[in-house]
């Protein structure tokens, strides 16, 4: 038999199948998607098993050398798609597969066979390898007992057999002792009677153990019984109590018990919504869903009764949310309504967390998972229902190799089985919304809040003007009497600070210098807490400077707001009031985001002030006024999307007033009050924003309109960047289509990160059957300098990011 495998080796050369022997013992147990070790030129190497055949073109072919799995990591519908991502994104079939993986997968892992059944049920061979031990190494087993493995599969698959990785770092599984008497027919008193009446705590512990079917936790029953492992020790010598390893899943939500919660009646609205996706889930049929409803109209609700609608027919349930969306409160309604069916998974677990979670849904464990983008691999193998809430973040969109879109990798899993994808958004992506308006996804519009709430009043402040009047404050008069008001109602404010293209940088007020990275075009960020510069490309640091570097002057000054800065103002015009601060600086602490929040909840402080990480999820009855400082902050990134993003993030910012009985007041300042993405804000009127945009786009050639693929090239040297970017544009010019737009070559927004320059070029088409294939000569034309030098080329066929 021939496996045809997937090397570990990124690169171009090495991205195809390559076939080997499998040993006659393991004909039986190899299977498509397990992962082998081969012999690679002089190497040894991991690989995934693709297909089995029973021929090879090749001759004298190299053996499988060692399996890496008893039940394969992906299934054969993530095998397939591999492919596909590959084709997609122009990536590395083996990166195609990485990315469906946890990261601990990835580590070199020491495995172990443990007991965990019966004894009895291994069979001769296999009770003589394990002896008196209740564990072997795998490697012994399948370097030494080849033959053997077939059968240790399937007691594995029958769970009388444990397959433990003994991970060195920290991708580790975690354990726990526990204790157990050995199996015997004798009664308690004769138990008892080993040992000398005299040993209370001994006897206690066999009196404890006797009574139990199941082992018992060694540091749980020793403080129980109030003694110590010297308790225990005569007990094993003596055979008469063993002590074993139980695996324990680490608990990302830190142990914390939920309130289970109930279905709501549906409001009218979302039983109208909510209707057609229930039909389809009856039906098992793939339909594409946009959930257009306006923040705090109930969508979650919808969420929820439909997961669960999935799971009574016996299917799983994927739940796409923001990474920063994905906050306790979040967490908490899925795991209130579907307790330990849940599990989750975000950057903020540590990589043997995501194992945990990852295996939870790999054994079938759990039903439902609820994660940031990669969780869209989960893998299931009864898909119901795929949700992406929020869906218009970038977020959704990886920015490295394979760089793909979670929507579009639902679109796949969703048509593979045949299952319903829900898209849900209060502001959707306006590729999203014109393909509902085609009819390519069906349009469930819910308009209003729950119960008719009203949305909250929003007041744009134009800070020129407040300038004018004299108001020098970063806060404007209506909003500081807003913030008064509410501190003195009981209420709340949460105040946003947008960072996003806004830094705080330094610059010299007599000549202009503004302090730049010395690697990267880009100008330093002023950290008051160090008194430092810092550079966010690439890490540098310097100490701030005392004159100018350009002309000497004193004058050099940190520009631009930053929440410390707010925070200290807040404490000069508003002394009484108690501020929490929440942006990287304050949470980076595991567990803080969560920390800050509840206490903001329980009504701890008077004003939540942050960065973007609050302007989602967020959902407390006191908020009645939101405000807004620099809504403009984006509006001028050279970006074709940032008018979008930022009507999106107003709408979604003043989302978090008023959503419960208390009315809700949202204040905006900005230096462009007439610009459309804010001002339709004030009559949170979607449809409007989007008429409006789309004529822009129409006229700029851009999505959804065009399609893009953006090139990105980069070498130490300028004049070679200029060349090789040169010469692409012109091969791309000769290939494609007539009506295709080729831009440029031209300096990156972004013209130098760690001292290697960055040009691009941009394609922009309507049709374009080639594009592919003249990618991947581009590819292939430039592979050996790719690899050996220093060059570097990355291709986008969906850019989010243009810098
Ligand atoms: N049928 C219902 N009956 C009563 N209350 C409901 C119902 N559905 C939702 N709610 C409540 O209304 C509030 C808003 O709902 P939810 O958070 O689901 O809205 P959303 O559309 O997801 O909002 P956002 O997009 O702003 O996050 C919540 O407090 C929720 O508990
Ligand atoms: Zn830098
Ligand atoms: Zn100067």
């Amino acid at each position: 038999m021939i496996a045809k495998v997937v090397v570990d080796v990124p690169s171009q050369q090495t991205d195809r199948l390559f076939d080997y022997r499998v040993p006659t013992d393991w004909e039986d147990v190899v299977k498509p998607g397990m992962r082998v070790v081969v012999p690679f030129g002089p190497r040894t190497i991991q690989g995934f098993v693709i297909e089995l055949t029973e021929t090879s073109t090749h001759q004298k072919l190299k053996k499988v050398i060692d399996i890496l799995d008893v039940i394969p990591v992906l299934t054969p519908e993530l095998l397939n798609l591999g492919d596909w991502l590959t084709d997609e994104t122009l990536s590395f079939k083996v990166s195609a597969y990485h990315v469906m993986l946890p990261a601990a997968l990835r580590a070199k892992v020491k495995k172990e066979v443990v007991i965990s059944g019966d004894r009895g049920k291994l069979g001769m061979a296999l009770q003589a390898l394990f002896g008196k031990s209740d564990r072997i190494s795998w490697d012994v087993l399948t370097k030494e007992h080849p033959s053997l493995v077939r059968s240790v599969q399937k007691l594995i698959q029958h769970e009388e057999l444990d397959l433990h990785y003994i991970v060195k770092d920290k991708g580790n599984k975690k354990t726990e002792r526990v204790l157990s008497l050995v199996p015997t027919d004798q009664t308690l008193d004769e138990i008892l009677a080993h040992v000398s009446p005299r040993a209370k705590k001994q006897q206690d512990v066999l009196r404890s153990l006797f009574d139990q079917s199941e082992p018992v936790k060694t540091m749980e029953l020793l403080s129980k019984l109030n003694t110590t492992r010297a308790t225990l020790t005569p007990l094993f010598k003596s055979g008469l109590v063993i002590e074993g390893e139980q695996e324990v899943y680490r608990d990302p939500t830190g142990g914390k018990d939920f309130k289970q919660t109930k279905p709501l009646p549906l409001t009218d609205k979302q039983a109208m919504v909510i209707a057609p996706i229930l039909q389809t889930l009856e039906d098992n049929k793939h339909e594409a869903f946009l959930v257009h409803g306006v923040t705090g109209s109930g969508k979650t609700e919808i969420y929820l009764q439909s997961i669960a609608k999935t799971l009574d027919n016996g299917g799983e349930a994927i739940v796409l949310v923001p990474e920063i969306a994905l906050t306790p409160q979040m967490v908490d309604r899925f795991k209130g309504r579907f307790g330990s069916k849940v599990a989750v998974l975000h950057s903020g677990l540590s990589m043997g967390e995501k194992y945990d979670e990852w295996r939870k849904i790999h054994r079938g464990e759990v039903k439902v998972v609820v994660g940031a983008r990669s969780a869209i691999f989960a893998p299931f193998t009864n898909l119901g229902l795929i949700i992406i809430d929020e869906e218009h973040e970038a977020s959704y969109k990886q920015e490295e190799n394979p760089r793909y879109h979670a929507r579009d990798v639902a679109m796949y899993r969703g048509r593979y089985h045949k299952c319903p994808v829900i898209l849900g958004s209060a502001t959707p992506a306006l590729e999203s919304f014109a393909r509902a308006k085609k009819g390519v996804y069906t349009l469930l519009p819910l308009s209003e809040r729950v119960n008719n709430r009203p949305m909250p009043s929003v007041n744009v402040i134009d800070m020129r003007e407040e300038l004018r009047l004299g108001n020098r404050s970063m806060f404007s008069t209506v909003l500081l009497e807003g913030m008064q008001e509410r501190l003195e109602r009981g209420e709340q404010t949460v105040l946003f600070l947008n960072r996003r293209g806004y830094s705080t940088f330094v610059m010299c007020r007599d000549c202009g210098y503004v302090a730049t990275c010395e690697h990267c075009d880009i100008s330093l960020t002023y950290h008051r807490s160090h008194n430092q510069l810092k550079c966010h490309y690439c890490g540098h640091e310097e100490a701030m400077p005392q004159t100018c570097e350009s002309c000497g002057s004193e004058h050099i000054r940190f520009f631009g707001t930053g929440t410390q800065k707010v925070e200290e103002e807040l404490a000069r015009v508003l002394p009484e009031a108690r501020v929490i601060r929440m942006d990287v600086d304050t949470t980076r602490k595991k567990g803080a985001h969560e920390k800050l929040l509840t206490s903001f909840g329980n009504g701890q402080a008077d004003i939540l002030l942050g960065t973007q990480m609050i302007a989602k999820g967020l959902d407390f009855p006191k908020i009645t006024l939101v405000g807004v400082l620099a809504a403009d902050s984006m509006l001028h990134i050279p970006d074709f999307r940032s008018s979008e993003r930022t009507f999106q993030l107003m709408e979604q910012v003043s989302g978090r007033a008023g959503r419960h009985e208390l009315l809700g007041e949202v204040i905006i300042q900005t230096y462009s009050p007439e610009h459309y993405s804010i001002e339709l804000v004030k009559s949170h009127d979607y449809e409007a924003y989007f008429e409006m945009e789309m004529r822009q786009r129409k006229q700029g050639g851009y999505p959804p309109y065009y399609y893009l693929t953006l090139l990105n090239v980069s070498h130490p040297e300028i004049t070679k960047v200029i060349g090789v970017t040169e010469k692409i544009t012109q091969f791309l010019k000769r290939e494609l289509a007539e009506d295709t737009v080729i831009l440029g070559p031209v300096a990156s927004p972004i013209a130098r990160i760690k001292d290697r320059y960055r040009y691009q070029c941009m394609i922009k088409y309507k049709n374009e059957p080639k594009l592919v294939s003249t990618l991947r000569e581009i590819q292939q034309h430039y592979l050996k300098e790719m690899n050996q030098g220093q060059l570097q080329i990355s291709i986008d066929l969906q850019p989010y990011l243009f810098m």
